[in-house]
Formats: structure tokens, C-alpha cells, sequence
């Protein structure tokens, strides 16, 4: 039957530090968040190029806000305890550089303690000590207690406390490493380390500190005092117990407190050069440690604790009988994720590690007497065995592993010579292609500058060509700008004198062209003019025979009237005289007269009736022809109208085209003007540097003839001296012949100095002339071109004044067209005011004459009837009396009817002949109309 399994987890607590000041500073997001309630650990980053978000869970969190009592309270001290207890317990402090191993193991100072109570910041390894002291106290134990602290660096182990005197410093080479063995029992031992008995905590606060002290440090990227090395501090407690029988046991019980070096990788921490081998032996160890962890969680039959001293050592603590906590240190920042999650993985692995705790057996007091007697013995030899030089007493089984230890170490001096031999031939190498490229860089950099001092005068003289090269293309182009310049004036002058003859011509005969058209259009409105007034005569004609027609008809009427009121009176006395008569008659004649008058009555209404209509019709007529002629009037008067403004706009758009075309003459003038003055310049300036040449010409002339006057006299001076001196020389014998001789000499001389003189002054002479004569004539060429520009200008200006004025003379006619067709139009518009009105008035006196005539006739055929009426009252009361004078009375009645017909029937004709007369007049009128407008229509063919 299988053994149940008693192992138990290796604890994992993870402890997360805050930001330090330099990542606050940075302002560096923190992507790690602790759940300490549920021991868990979560991982969250969120980039565009990365997403993780994992959650890890350990035994226990404590997160950056955690302090160091808190993690030993909650987490150490059950362990402290379980060492009290007679256990081996083992803490181990993992994690990247800079992650807070060495502050969770050591932290701070202790200094003084006051009350118990430590600074907040000491670590784990004090307190325990306090711990185990104030327990051991409290119980009041018998106790022995013993402290060792060791380095393992590059895979050697220093001690730690060792002797002060044995070291030089913490990087001494001197320092030895000491050997780890085996004991023969299947486990190790350290030969040589210090084990302190301590009876104090204070003691052990000491041995820490110094121990720490000696601690490899060196400066890496990451960290500045970075532990580059593992330390294992070890407290071994013994305590004495007795058991029921009186023996004495000894209770053992071993607190390991390992703080490990960084786990992150070479590269990163920016180790260097010697410093490789180093963090590939810290390596060493940890990748071991991690093989050991990997190995045992996955439960493969090897476990490679042998690959490395820190896994030899901390045998029993993996997977052996040792209760086991591994503090896993993580740092929040995001700087450091890729090894936080490292931590995390490698941590998370090792909980799954088992082990199987044992409580230490119980040694007899005596038992562990005579081992320390044995001890006391072979050390007492060793040192025997030093003082005599004969060698140190070694039992032979220690001896046989000694010597095996010994052949190793050798084998690894040798590799490690073999390894320096091969180094050295590489760093001479080396060294040999440092030296070649020394040189190559000397001869290089020698080279350079050579090559930048020809490049310096390279570009000097490039530059000086340059400058050289722009002076003589300025001058090129100076040249090349004058010249075309001139040509451009010269061409331009020509084209423009083209141009202008060109558009003079233009504008001569588009201004004859309009010339033409005005007279056109003055011959138009003439004739229209003469034609309105041809009209306006006819109408005034046609209505003045209306008007005698009218009046005519009017006076007829009057003494028809006139006539009918006499005949009227006339019957009227007859019947007053025969009224009395006829009253009684006439009462028997009502019922006959009643229908007679009856009829009359309704004849007179027709007559009436008759009347009206027929006025009607006339003035309904009459008016349809006023305004028929009105509409006519007011078409034309369109039209008219419409042709004026065609005028005016036709001559709108030619006094524009004109007013621009002179804008162009005067633009093109001022620009030829300027440039005949800018020539004229050029020429000045020309004739001026002429002028400064030749003047500065005979000024060198002159010089010349002085300078040759001046030589010419030294040369007759020396010549006279020369023979003076020979004159003198020769003595007076040769007197008279020198003095002939002299004399001929120096008239020779003087004539041949004065004829070149002369000829130079001669020749001087003609250059001054030559010079005076091409003077005159550039200042005749100049006063020529000056006359000639201020003619062109005066010219210029003349023509355009003329311009000027023929274009002010030609808006004037313009101007004049326009308000000759304005009042042609007001003119137009009044005679048809004016024929409106006539017609007006002519419809309205008709009307009213019409009226009246009404008015009249209805009074008379009142009158009649009311007449009527009394004679018929009249005979109603000569009824019977009426009769024998009714014959009387019919005569009568007959007579007066006779005469009302007889005036009647002559008025209706006159009015008949008034209306006829009225027809005749207004067809005349509708003649005339159509005659204008028929003359009219022949006019605005023809324009
Ligand atoms: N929990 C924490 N609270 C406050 N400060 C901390 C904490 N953890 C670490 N620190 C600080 O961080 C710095 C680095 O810590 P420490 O030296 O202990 O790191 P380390 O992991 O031991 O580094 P190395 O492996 O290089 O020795 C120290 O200044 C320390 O005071």
C-alpha cells in the first residue's frame, strides 16, 4: 500500500513594491494590481502592440502599500515559530533587481529599539531574531544559538564573517573561497565557515550589518547598489529539553534566510565585459534553481541539484524535509513587465513544489558532546599540524573527499588556464586589430584633412571664379540689356507709329461713318418733324370745320327755335281768344282729343327715344374714333420712342468706343513719349561719357606733351652740358672749330626740338580741334535730339489735344443729337397731349350740345302735353258747348300741329345734316390719321 503523501506546498507569497521616485517621476503607468483579500496578482496592459491581462494567485499578496511588520506577522512569524518548534525552515527573497529582496530580508537599520518596537522599515531576518529571542526568553529555554552568513558569488562561497584581517575589501581577489563538501550523509557542509554563537539579538543585528557589508555589490543599469551575489544568513537553535527518562535532548531547529541575486537577464541589466561571467555563474545558480523547481513540480526522476552550489545548499529545502516560503518581490511600473511576469511564472511554478517537513530528531546532550569533542579534537590536530608543517591530520574519509575535491579543483584550474592561454592569444588578436585599425584611423584621418584642405581651396577658387563669373556675366548682361533695349525701342517705335497710323485711319472713317448716320438720322428727324407738322396743321384744319360745322348747326338751331317760339306765341294768342270758346267745346271733344292726345304722347316718347339713340350711336362713334385714333397716336408715339432710344444707345456705345480709343491713343503716346525720353537719356549719358572721355583724353594729351616738352628740354640741357664739358675739355684749341661746330650742333638741336615741338604742338593742336570739333558736334547732336524729343513731345501733345478736343467736339454733337431727339420726343408727347385734349373737348361740347337739345325738346313735349292736358280739362268743361265750335277747333288744331310738324320735321333734317356733317368730319379726320401713319411707314422703311 502506498504511503499517503505528507508533502507540503512550498509557500509562495508575492509582495509588490510601490514606485520609486524616479518611475514617479517618469510618470510610468502601473500595470500590476494587488487583490491581497483573494491572493491575487493581476496583470493588465492594454497597447495598440500588446494585450495582456493575466491574474495570478499566491498564498499571500502584500501590495505596495505594505509595510515590513505586516509581512513578518502575517507571513514569517508562523514560520519563526515552526523553527522553535524543532523545524528547518527555509525563506527564500526572488525577484528582479531593484524589486525589494534585500528590503524585505534585511531593510533598514535597526538602531536603537525602543519599547519593542522596531523602525518600520526593518526586514524580515531582525524581526525574526527578536522573534526567537523574546520566545526562547518567554519560555525561559535553555538555548544555544549559533548564526552563519555566507555569499555565493560566481559560484564561490565567501564567508561573511569571516575574520575582518583575512580581507582586504569586498572585491578583494585575495578573498578565498571556501570549499563545499559533502558530509558523507548525503548532504553538504561548508569547511571553514564561521558559525557565531550569539546569545543577544543585538549580537546578531552586528553580525548582520558587517556581513552585508561584504556583500559583492557593483553598479548596474538597473540598480545602483544591485546584490550581484545569493547570502544565505542560517540562526540554528538549540534547545535543551528533557525527556521523561531525565535525559538531556537537544532540540534543533534551522532558520534560513536567503536573499537571492537579481533574476533578470544579462543583457538587460547592461552587465559588462568581466561582469558576463559573472551574471551567467548568478545565472548559473538560478537557472538551476529554476531546473530543481521545474523538475520536482513536474516530478522527473533527476533533479539537478548538483549543477549548482546554491541548489547543493539549499537541498533540503526543495523538495526535502524543510518548510519552505519563497517571497516573490515584483515591481508595478511598466518598465519592468516582461520581468514581473517572469517573476510571477517562475513563482507561481514553484508553489506546486512539495515538500515534506520534518521535525528535527532530538540528539542527547551527551551525543552532541562528544561530536563537539571530535571537532574540538581534529581542529586542535589542524592546528598541530600547522605549527609542525607535517601536513594536518585528515580522517580517511574526509581525506579520500578532500583529495577528490582537490583533483576537481585542479582539473578546473587547469580548464581555467587552458580558458586564460586561449583569452590571452584572443585579447593579443584583439589588440593586434585594434593597433591595424589605430593606424588605418591615423592614416584616414590624415588623409581627411589633406583632402579638406584641397576641398578648402577648391572652394575658394570656385569661389573666386564665381565671383569673377558673375561680374563678367553682370557686364555681359549690362551690355546684352542695353542693346536690347535699344532695339526694343527702335522696334517698338516703328510698330507703334504703325499702329497709330493704322488706328488713325480706323478712326477717321468710323468717325465719317458716323458722321453719315447722324446726318441720316438729322435728315430722319426732319422729316419727321415737317411730318408732325404737316399733321398737326391738318388736324387744326379738319377741327376748325368741325367747329364752323358745329356753330353752324348750333345759330340753325337757335333761330329755328327762335321761329318756333314766335309761331308758338303766335298760336298761343289765337288760342287764348279762342280758348273761351272752344272750353265748353272742348268738353265734348276730351274723350276724342284723350286717345288723340294719347297717340301724341307716345309719338313724342319715340320721337324721344329716337332721339337718344341716335345720340348715343354719335357719341358712343365719335369717341370709338378718338380713342381709336388715340391708340394709333400712342403706338406710333412707341415706336418713335423705341427708335430714339436705339439713337441714344447707338450713340452711347460710340462716345464709349471713342472715349476708349482715346484712353488707348493717350496711353500708347505717354508710352512712347517715355521711351523716346528714355532713349534720349541713354543718348545723354552716352554723349556725356563721350564727352568725359575726350575731355579726359586731352587732359592726358596735355600731360603727354608736357612730359615730352619737359624730356625734350632735359635732353637739350644735358646735350649743352655734355658739350659745354667737352667744349671745355677740348680746350681752346679746337675752340673756334668747337664753337662753330657747337653752334651748327645746337642750332640743329634747337631746330629739330622746335620742329617737334612744333609738330607736336601742331598735332596737339589738331587732336585739341579734332577733339573741340567732335564735341560741337555731339553737343549739335544733342541739342538736335533734344530739339527733336521736345518736338516729338510738342507734337505729342498737340495731338492730343487735338484728340482732346475732337473727342469734346464730338460728344458736344453728341450731346446736341441727344437733347434735339429728347425734345423731339417732349414735342411728340405734347401733340398727343394736345389731341387728346382736343378730343376730349370735342366729345364733351358734343355731348353737352346734345344734351341740351334733349333737354329742350323733352321741355317742349312737356309743355305740349301739359297744354294738352288743360285744354283738355278745358273741354271737359265746354263739354256741350264744344261741339259746334269743334270744327273751329280742329282747324286750329290742325294749323298749330301743321306749324310743330313744319318746325319738327326741318330740325330732325338739320340734325340729320349735323350728324351726316359730324360722320364726313371724322372720316376725314380717320383720313388724315391713316395718311400719317402711311407717310410715317414709308420714313422707317427708308431709315
Ligand atoms: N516594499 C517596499 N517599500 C518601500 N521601499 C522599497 C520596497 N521594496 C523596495 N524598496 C526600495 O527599493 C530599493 C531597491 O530595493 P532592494 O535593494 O531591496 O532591491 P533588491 O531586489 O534587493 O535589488 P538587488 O537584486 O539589486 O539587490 C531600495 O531603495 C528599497 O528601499
Amino acid at each position: 500500500m502506498p504511503k499517503p503523501d505528507r508533502g507540503v506546498h512550498v509557500e509562495v507569497i508575492l509582495r509588490c513594491r510601490p514606485l520609486n521616485d524616479d518611475e514617479k517621476e517618469l510618470k510610468l503607468p502601473v500595470v500590476i494590481s494587488c487583490h491581497e483579500d483573494r491572493g491575487e496578482v493581476s496583470v493588465v496592459q492594454n497597447t495598440a502592440y500588446k494585450q495582456i491581462d493575466k491574474t495570478f494567485s499566491f498564498d499571500k499578496v502584500f501590495g505596495p502599500t505594505s509595510q515590513q511588520k505586516e509581512l513578518f506577522d502575517e507571513a514569517i512569524s508562523p514560520i519563526v515559530n515552526e523553527v522553535l518548534e524543532g523545524y528547518n525552515c527555509t525563506i527564500f527573497a526572488y525577484g528582479q533587481t531593484g524589486t525589494g529582496k534585500t528590503y524585505t530580508m534585511e531593510g533598514g537599520r535597526v538602531g536603537v529599539v525602543e519599547s519593542g518596537e522596531f523602525p518600520r522599515d526593518v526586514g524580515i531576518i531582525p524581526r525574526a531574531v527578536q522573534q526567537i529571542f523574546d520566545v526562547l526568553e518567554a519560555r525561559d529555554e535553555d538555548y544555544s544559538m549559533k548564526v552563519t552568513f555566507l555569499e555565493l558569488y560566481n559560484e564561490d562561497i565567501m564567508d561573511l564573517l569571516a575574520p575582518d584581517e583575512s580581507l582586504n575589501g569586498p572585491d578583494d581577489k585575495s578573498r578565498k573561497p571556501i570549499a563545499l563538501m559533502e558530509d558523507g550523509r548525503g548532504g553538504v557542509f561548508i569547511r571553514g565557515l564561521e558559525q557565531e554563537v550569539v546569545c543577544t539579538a543585538d549580537r546578531i543585528y552586528k553580525i548582520l550589518e558587517k556581513g552585508s557589508a561584504k556583500r559583492h555589490t557593483a553598479d548596474s543599469l538597473l540598480n545602483m547598489q544591485s546584490s550581484r551575489s545569493h547570502t544565505i544568513f542560517s540562526i540554528t537553535i538549540h534547545v535543551k529539553e528533557s525527556s521523561s527518562n531525565g535525559e538531556e535532548l537537544m532540540k534543533c531547529g534551522k532558520l534560513n534566510l536567503v536573499d537571492l541575486a537579481g533574476s533578470e537577464n544579462v543583457v538587460r541589466s547592461g552587465a559588462k565585459e568581466g561582469r558576463v561571467r559573472e551574471a551567467g555563474e548568478i545565472n548559473k545558480s538560478l537557472l538551476t534553481l529554476g531546473r530543481v523547481i521545474n523538475a520536482l513540480v513536474e516530478h522527473s526522476g533527476h533533479v539537478p541539484y548538483r549543477d549548482s552550489k546554491l541548489t547543493r545548499l539549499l537541498r533540503d529545502s526543495l523538495g526535502g524535509n524543510t518548510k519552505t516560503c519563497i517571497i516573490a518581490t515584483v515591481s508595478p511600473s511598466i518598465h519592468s513587465l516582461e520581468e514581473t511576469l517572469n517573476t510571477l511564472d517562475y513563482a507561481h511554478r514553484a508553489k506546486k513544489i512539495k515538500n515534506r517537513p520534518e521535525v528535527n530528531q532530538r540528539v542527547a546532550k551527551s551525543e552532541l558532546i562528544k561530536d563537539l569533542y571530535k571537532e574540538i579534537e581534529r581542529l586542535r590536530q589542524e592546528i598541530y599540524d600547522e605549527r609542525e608543517k607535517n601536513g594536518i591530520y585528515t580522517p580517511h574519509d574526509r581525506f579520500q573527499i578532500e583529495e577528490a575535491e582537490r583533483k576537481a579543483l585542479v582539473e578546473q584550474i587547469k580548464n581555467m588556464e587552458f580558458d586564460l592561454v586561449f583569452k590571452d592569444k584572443e585579447l593579443m588578436g584583439l589588440q593586434k586589430l585594434y593597433d591595424t585599425q589605430q593606424t588605418l584611423t591615423a592614416e584616414l584621418s590624415e588623409k581627411l584633412q589633406m583632402t579638406q584642405k584641397d576641398f578648402e581651396k577648391t572652394q575658394n577658387t570656385l569661389l573666386e571664379i564665381e565671383g569673377r563669373n558673375i561680374k563678367a556675366n553682370a557686364t555681359i548682361k549690362e551690355k546684352e540689356h542695353l542693346i536690347s533695349n535699344l532695339l526694343q525701342s527702335e522696334k517698338s517705335l516703328t510698330k507703334q507709329a504703325s499702329e497709330l497710323r493704322e488706328e488713325l485711319e480706323h478712326v477717321a472713317s468710323e468717325a465719317s461713318n458716323l458722321f453719315s448716320k447722324l446726318e441720316q438720322q438729322d435728315k430722319l428727324e426732319n422729316g419727321n418733324k415737317n411730318l408732325v407738322q404737316k399733321f398737326q396743321t391738318h388736324l387744326a384744319k379738319q377741327l376748325d370745320v368741325l367747329h364752323q360745322t358745329v356753330a353752324a348747326s348750333v345759330t340753325q338751331q337757335e333761330e329755328q327755335l327762335k321761329s318756333m317760339e314766335k309761331d308758338f306765341n303766335y298760336s298761343l294768342s289765337k288760342k287764348i281768344g279762342g280758348i273761351q270758346e272752344l272750353t265748353t267745346q272742348v268738353r265734348h271733344l276730351k274723350k276724342t282729343h284723350e286717345s288723340s292726345i294719347k297717340s301724341l304722347d307716345d309719338i313724342s316718347e319715340e320721337l324721344d327715344m329716337s332721339y337718344r339713340s341716335a345720340f348715343s350711336n354719335l357719341t358712343s362713334e365719335v369717341s370709338r374714333n378718338s380713342s381709336a385714333l388715340v391708340g394709333h397716336f400712342e403706338k406710333k408715339f412707341l415706336e418713335i420712342n423705341d427708335i430714339l432710344d436705339d439713337i441714344q444707345r447707338d450713340l452711347f456705345n460710340q462716345q464709349e468706343k471713342l472715349a476708349e480709343f482715346a484712353e488707348q491713343q493717350r496711353q500708347g503716346h505717354s508710352k512712347t513719349l517715355q521711351l523716346t525720353r528714355s532713349m534720349s537719356e541713354a543718348m545723354m549719358n552716352f554723349f556725356e561719357t563721350l564727352g568725359t572721355h575726350t575731355s579726359s583724353l586731352t587732359r592726358i594729351m596735355e600731360g603727354t606733351q608736357k612730359i615730352n616738352g619737359q624730356k625734350l628740354y632735359d635732353l637739350a640741357k644735358e646735350f649743352e652740358d655734355c658739350a659745354a664739358f667737352e667744349k671745355r675739355q677740348l680746350l681752346e684749341k679746337v675752340a673756334e672749330l668747337l664753337d662753330i661746330s657747337n653752334d651748327r650742333k645746337k642750332n640743329l638741336v634747337q631746330t629739330a626740338i622746335n620742329s617737334l615741338l612744333e609738330s607736336t604742338a601742331s598735332r596737339t593742336c589738331k587732336m585739341q580741334n579734332e577733339m573741340s570739333n567732335l564735341q560741337d558736334f555731339s553737343c549739335s547732336v544733342k541739342s538736335e535730339l533734344t530739339t527733336h524729343m521736345e518736338t516729338i513731345a510738342t507734337n505729342y501733345l498737340v495731338a492730343t489735344s487735338v484728340m482732346d478736343s475732337g473727342k469734346d467736339g464730338f460728344e458736344k454733337c453728341l450731346q446736341q443729337c441727344m437733347s434735339e431727339s429728347r425734345m423731339g420726343v417732349s414735342q411728340l408727347r405734347n401733340a398727343q397731349e394736345s389731341v387728346l385734349d382736343l378730343q376730349k373737348r370735342n366729345v364733351g361740347s358734343l355731348d353737352s350740345i346734345v344734351r341740351n337739345e334733349l333737354e329742350t325738346s323733352r321741355m317742349i313735349l312737356s309743355k305740349a302735353s301739359s297744354l294738352a292736358l288743360s285744354a283738355l280739362e278745358e273741354t271737359g268743361m265746354a263739354d256741350q258747348s264744344l261741339l259746334s265750335s269743334i270744327e273751329n277747333l280742329l282747324k286750329l288744331d290742325h294749323e298749330a300741329h301743321k306749324n310743330i310738324r313744319s318746325i319738327v320735321v326741318p330740325s330732325f333734317e338739320d340734325m340729320k345734316g349735323l350728324g351726316s356733317k359730324h360722320y364726313h368730319t371724322i372720316l376725314k379726320i380717320k383720313e388724315a390719321g391713316q395718311c400719317f401713319l402711311d407717310e410715317y411707314k414709308v420714313r422707317s422703311s427708308g431709315t
